[in-house]
């Protein structure tokens, strides 16, 4: 007999803190790109704000990176989150790109308060005093957020105008949500082995993410 696959903390977590969850990959932002709804102008905010996003999340991945190869348990997690990095570099020609297709011009683009708060809290879980588990979470937290979002505006029935598929692609294509099934069961196993107290930080950083992406998205509304 095949054992049951356990059921890890963040699924025990994601339970107890779905609202939260749902409000952060079902936005109003999110939910009108997937019915046709969304406001161009929301669109570009959103793009030019994630842009900024983005080269902040560089070296927190790269921190990761360098924590994958010296603290995880098996070499193939340094691989999984070498491929994340990479995808990063596609991503931000991804983001040129369609910042020259809606005219918006980065270099002129200034983070907003939750952009910058957001950083800010990335910053803080590079610092060596932050356990590996806890950076984990947070890591698998943030791209899962961008899958389960991007996903919902792909799936059945919907009304995504063609000129938003792209971005919806980028992280709701299956690649992206194998990836961050991967990063998942990485943060899993590292949570098996964590301290009680890494443990209890761990899940106050999942609830902080959840609450800075939902953050993220209202600076849709401009
Ligand atoms: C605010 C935010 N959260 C998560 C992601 C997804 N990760 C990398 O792209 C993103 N682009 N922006």
């Amino acid at each position: 007999m095949e054992k049951p696959e356990k059921r890890g903390m963040i699924d025990t977590w994601l339970d107890k803190h779905r609202s939260l969850y749902t409000a952060a990959t079902r936005h109003d932002f999110v939910v009108s790109i997937r019915d046709g709804s969304v406001d161009l102008s929301s669109f570009k905010t959103w793009l030019g704000q994630d842009y900024l996003f983005v080269r902040e999340f560089v070296p927190f991945v790269a921190n990761v990176l360098i924590r994958a190869g010296k603290e995880s348990g098996e070499t193939s997690d340094m691989e999984v989150v070498l491929g994340g990095l990479a995808s990063l570099n596609d991503e931000i020609e991804w983001f040129k790109n369609e910042g020259s297709k809606w005219g918006v011009d980065f270099s002129t683009v200034v983070a907003q308060k939750a952009n910058q708060e957001y950083s800010r809290f990335l910053e803080a879980l590079m610092s060596s005093e932050v356990e590996y588990s806890v950076v984990l979470t947070a890591f698998w937290a943030i791209e899962a957020v961008y899958q389960e979002s991007f996903a919902h505006c792909l799936g059945d029935g919907n009304k995504t105008p063609a000129e938003l598929t792209g971005a919806c692609n980028r992280w709701g294509n299956d690649g992206f949500r194998q990836y961050c099934l991967s990063v998942k069961n990485i943060a899993e196993r590292c949570l098996e082995n964590a301290s009680g107290d890494a443990l209890v930080e761990a899940e106050d950083v999942l609830v902080r993410v959840l609450e800075h992406e939902v953050a993220f998205w209202e600076m849709s509304r401009g």
